[in-house]
């Protein structure tokens, strides 16, 4: 592009920055005038139930009552009787950081028996030694029945960090079903493979429960899911497919009251954001509890993920203001040619996935699934045994992949980022990153499919010229995690360029939405 085209270019998306400008004044005034009134009717209902005042504490040990209709939560006396100190070096040792937006501070709890859950949800959650930082901090305000945004790194237990709350809020000291009516908890997941594994976390509680679970994506028939919504409580959804059954009248979401967006910032990037506000508005408007949980909360989703929130408290697990990978992961970088990308690839599976590491799990991504089929067939060429999952395969395929994958009867796996988020499988030692993804936060994810739930685990990253505007960032992921940094990476230049606008791409700045429209002229 000339100088001159570029400059045009700039000024059209500035045009188109006035406009979006004006329909975004108008959203917030909508938003604005609609939380008012959710306001109005909250403060009433408020007035009519004395039990579901909010208690202002504000002391680290008091005990509030709940904020919504979903909370009861009484800190216990065990975890009254911990010394201040032992929950400071919890705080400092895990690097927690807890936003509560002013109101009560509730303390984590150190053990599974700091906290009285349903008898059964006990049983099941206790396989595990302890809770993890994100559930011991998350919690506490998620049974009060509080706004929730989790930001803690892969492979942390965020799955139960919000399922555990989110089955036990349903029922009562009994184990009765509090509420009858309908849906009442909704998981929003942007994959479908990461969606039928929430659904397999999820259900395991539920079936304990006699409650009823289910999970809806595309790519499958359309009547068993019909079928299932009609008799669930829990529904765990990517939006796509949830959007056409509700259209056609199949689902009810007004009694969801305990609403999740999984993989938070992704689904709240555009290209899904329509869909969220369009699956939000059918859902229960007055005492709703929101959760956010994700890896990385970039800047860009902040301020949209608020006008979904009431008061959230944010609960960050490690310096999750910056973007930073799992410091378990030993991250490997380095600058090759693109041509000789496929060469590097076999050498790199003799490295990893031959001799007394043959067994070992192994999967690498790709960009495209154009790149991801040819490299499929690349490598079948070469004697290796590989399953596929891109957007090219049916549901089927796709699924048949990652379960032979998942049980070790192929032990590598080609995919492109539809398995970067969220799927949690076990032992996967080295994850191979063929092609850079487009983000640094993708990056992120896509590491993060290694070294789970504490384990060990590499990365071996192959970075051409062609990605250089993302050298800055990974250079600050590396720095951020003690990894190396190969001088080659650094000659891109560290200076980190801003993540591009989705609508805007490299052109997007941050601009004041109250200032006035300048004038533009073309000269
Ligand atoms: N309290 C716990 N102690 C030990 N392991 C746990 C605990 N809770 C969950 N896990 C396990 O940790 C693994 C990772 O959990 P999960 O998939 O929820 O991670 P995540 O934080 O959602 O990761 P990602 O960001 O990649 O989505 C799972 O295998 C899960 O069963």
């Amino acid at each position: 592009m000339s100088k001159d085209e570029l400059k045009i270019q700039k000024r059209k998306n500035e045009d188109d920055v006035v406009v979006d400008k004006k329909k975004h004044k108008k959203d917030k005034k909508d938003r604005k005038s609609k939380k008012d009134k959710r306001d109005k009717k909250e403060k009433k209902s408020k007035k009519h139930d004395e039990t579901e005042t909010v208690d202002e504490a504000t002391e680290e040990n008091s005990t509030p009552v709940s904020v919504n209709s979903n909370g009861s939560y009484t800190q216990s006396d065990d975890l009254t009787n911990v010394p201040q100190s032992e929950i400071d070096t919890f705080y400092e040792e895990n690097e927690v950081t807890v936003d509560d937006n002013g109101s009560s501070k509730l303390r984590p709890l150190l053990s599974f028996n700091h906290v009285k859950l349903n008898k059964k949800i006990q049983d099941e959650i206790s396989k595990f030694p302890k809770p993890t930082p994100i559930q011991s901090v998350s919690w506490p305000y998620l049974l009060t029945g509080r706004d929730v945004i989790g930001v803690a790194e892969t492979g942390s237990g965020k799955t139960f960090a919000f399922g555990v709350p989110a089955i036990n809020n349903l029922v009562d000291a009994n184990g009765q079903l509090k509420y009858k009516k309908g849906i009442q908890v909704l998981v929003i997941s942007p994959t479908r493979e990461l969606a039928s594994q929430t659904f397999d976390n999820l259900v395991i509680l539920t079936d304990k429960l006699g409650l009823h679970c289910c999970c809806v994506y595309g790519g499958v028939p359309k009547d068993p899911q019909r079928t299932q919504l009609k008799v669930s409580q829990v529904v765990v959804a990517t939006p796509g497919r949830l959007l056409d059954l509700l259209q056609e009248g199949s689902v009810d979401l007004s009694n969801v009251n305990y609403l999740v967006l999984d993989e938070a910032d992704r689904m709240l990037e555009k290209g899904f954001e329509e869909d969220i506000k369009n699956i939000i508005r059918e859902t229960a408007s007055v005492g709703r509890q929101t959760l956010m949980f994700t890896a990385t909360w970039p800047k860009e989703v902040r301020e949209l993920a608020s006008t979904f929130m009431e008061r959230p408290v944010k609960v960050s697990i490690g310096n999750r203001d910056e973007l930073t990978a799992n410091k378990r992961i030993t991250q490997i970088v380095e600058v090759i040619d693109p041509f000789k990308k496929d060469r590097k690839l076999l050498d790199l599976l003799k490295k990893y996935h031959s001799g007394p590491k043959k067994d070992e799990k192994v999967l690498i991504f790709a960009l495209y699934k154009k790149e991801a089929s040819r490299v499929e067939r690349n490598l079948q060429y070469n004697g290796y045994q590989v399953a596929a999952i891109h957007g090219d395969l049916s549901q089927q395929q796709r699924t048949q992949a990652l379960n032979e994958f998942k049980s070790g009867k192929c032990n590598l796996l080609l995919a492109t980022d539809v398995a970067a988020r969220g799927l949690d499988i076990p032992n996967v030692k080295t994850v191979i990153n063929l092609t850079f993804p487009l983000t640094v936060e993708d990056y992120v994810h896509r590491i993060g499919r290694t070294g789970r739930a504490g384990q060990t685990g590499t990365a071996h990253t192959l970075f051409t010229e062609q990605e250089k505007h993302l050298a800055g960032g990974l250079v600050n992921i590396l720095n951020g995690a003690n990894q190396p940094v190969p001088e080659e990476l650094k000659k891109f230049g560290t200076h980190t360029k801003k993540k591009e606008h989705s609508a805007y791409g490299a052109f997007f700045k941050n601009v004041d939405m109250n200032a006035k429209p300048k004038k533009i002229t073309f000269d």
